[in-house]
């Protein structure tokens, strides 16, 4: 089943060092600064492991709440970034709502100096959950959403400013697991298009308007809204079972299994899909949980393939009432710390990324007149 190490897709090759995580090598096969996942996704707050990421510690409870703090104090949207956002139609791809968000603050915001990085990136990690949010509730709701909470996290903000009511205790604590657990995963297309980008020494809000547009896409982070569009067409773990069988043998791929690095399985879905069973029981669910279940069961007997961090995501963010369209922008939301801790470190012992190509082109190429062309 796996392909070769090299060539496409620059598979096993190292492309640089990093401290900030690994990635299928020790314990539970993910940690960020050493930490194991299992550990941070129990035990810390979404803003903890943010903090471990970009100031290179975990914060003490001194730091912590000032940190917390800090972000709170940095929510408001700026009044030219909400007339972009009301311009935006409500059957924009919320992650090109991200994309063009994020642009518009570093037009706004700018990154002068590198110096100032920590100032944009924790604007950022503030404003990120309102920005989507204030877009999704004017353009399908036209309501202009208050932005300026008084949620204690991003998790929080998150689930407040698209309810636009303070959230369920349980759904903040599965944001915080969810949001640790998305955090940091070495160097995933998205990180790595940010540290391209940053390897030119451009801007912050470039690098991660490029990263945000990498993550888009099905193979990467969009992978949890594909999977839940297609778990919602099945009412029973046996349709599912029937119906995957088919896309199978039509050799059509499943979003949410599979891995770039991981052979056996992903040490976040265990993870996730323990909250997702916490949530169907607490929805009293009748079904999705059981097709996802169901679902993973046949992929490891058909494939041995596994459920990666996004296939348990979609019933978990399913049942907390949150749209399937705002999965992978909550990805962002998170994400958005990983990427700039790397930007940071790229930018500490940088060399433009600039790899070679092997050529398969022509050797050699005569010139033709344009008027004799064929
Ligand atoms: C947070 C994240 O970004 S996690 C990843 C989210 N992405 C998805 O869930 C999309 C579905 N999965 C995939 O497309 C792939 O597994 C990827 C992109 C994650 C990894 O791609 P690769 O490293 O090329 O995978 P790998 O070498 O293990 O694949 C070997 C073969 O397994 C099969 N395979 C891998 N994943 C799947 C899948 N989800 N469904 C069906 N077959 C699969 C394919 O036959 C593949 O070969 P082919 O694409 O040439 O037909
Ligand atoms: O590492 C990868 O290739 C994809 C992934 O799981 C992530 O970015 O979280």
């Amino acid at each position: 089943m796996t392909k070769p190490i090299g060539g496409a897709g620059l598979r096993g090759q190292s492309a640089g060092e990093t401290a900030l995580c690994t990635v299928g090598k020790t314990g539970s096969g993910l940690t960020y600064r050493g930490y194991d996942i299992a550990v941070l996704a129990e035990k810390a707050e979404f803003e903890e492991v943010a903090f471990l990421l970009l100031y290179g510690h975990l914060p003490n409870q001194a730091e912590l709440s000032a940190y917390k703090t800090k972000l709170k104090g940095m929510r408001t949207l700026p009044d030219a970034l909400k007339v972009v956002l009301e311009q935006i139609p409500a059957d924009a791809h919320p992650m090109d709502v991200m994309r063009t968000g994020c642009s518009m603050l570093g037009n706004l915001e700018t990154e002068q100096d590198f110096a100032e990085q920590h100032q944009h990136i924790d604007r950022m990690l503030a404003v990120f959950p309102g920005l989507i949010n204030y877009w999704y509730n004017f353009s399908h709701h036209g309501k202009r959403v208050e932005v300026d909470t008084d949620a204690d996290s991003i998790a929080e903000q998150f689930l407040w400013t698209l309810h636009d009511s303070k959230p369920d205790p349980l759904h903040v604590k599965v944001m915080h697991a969810s949001l640790i657990l998305y955090a940091e995963h070495e160097f995933n297309a998205s990180t790595f298009t940010a540290r391209v980008c940053a390897s030119t020494l451009s801007d912050v809000h470039s690098c991660v308007t490029g990263a945000i547009g990498s993550l888009r896409g099905p193979l990467h982070g969009g992978a949890n809204e594909a999977a839940m569009a297609m778990i919602e067409n099945w009412q029973s773990a046996d349709e599912a079972e029937t119906a995957i069988m088919g896309m199978l043998e039509r050799k059509e791929k499943i979003m949410g299994f599979g891995h770039a690095i991981y052979r056996e399985s992903d040490p976040r879905n265990a993870i996730i899909k323990a909250w997702s069973q916490k949530l169907a029981q607490q929805v009293g669910d009748t079904h999705l949980y059981a097709v996802s279940e169901r679902v993973e069961a046949v992929m490891w007997r058909e494939k041995k393939l596994f459920c990666n961090a996004d296939f348990f995501h979609a019933s978990a963010y399913h049942f907390m009432g949150i749209p399937t369209k705002l999965f992978t922008p909550i990805f962002v939301c998170s994400r958005v710390s990983g990427w700039t801790a790397h930007v940071i470190e790229q930018r500490n012992n940088n060399r433009i990324i600039r790899p070679s190509a092997d050529y398969t082109g022509p050797e050699t190429a005569e010139w033709v007149a344009i008027e004799d062309r064929p």
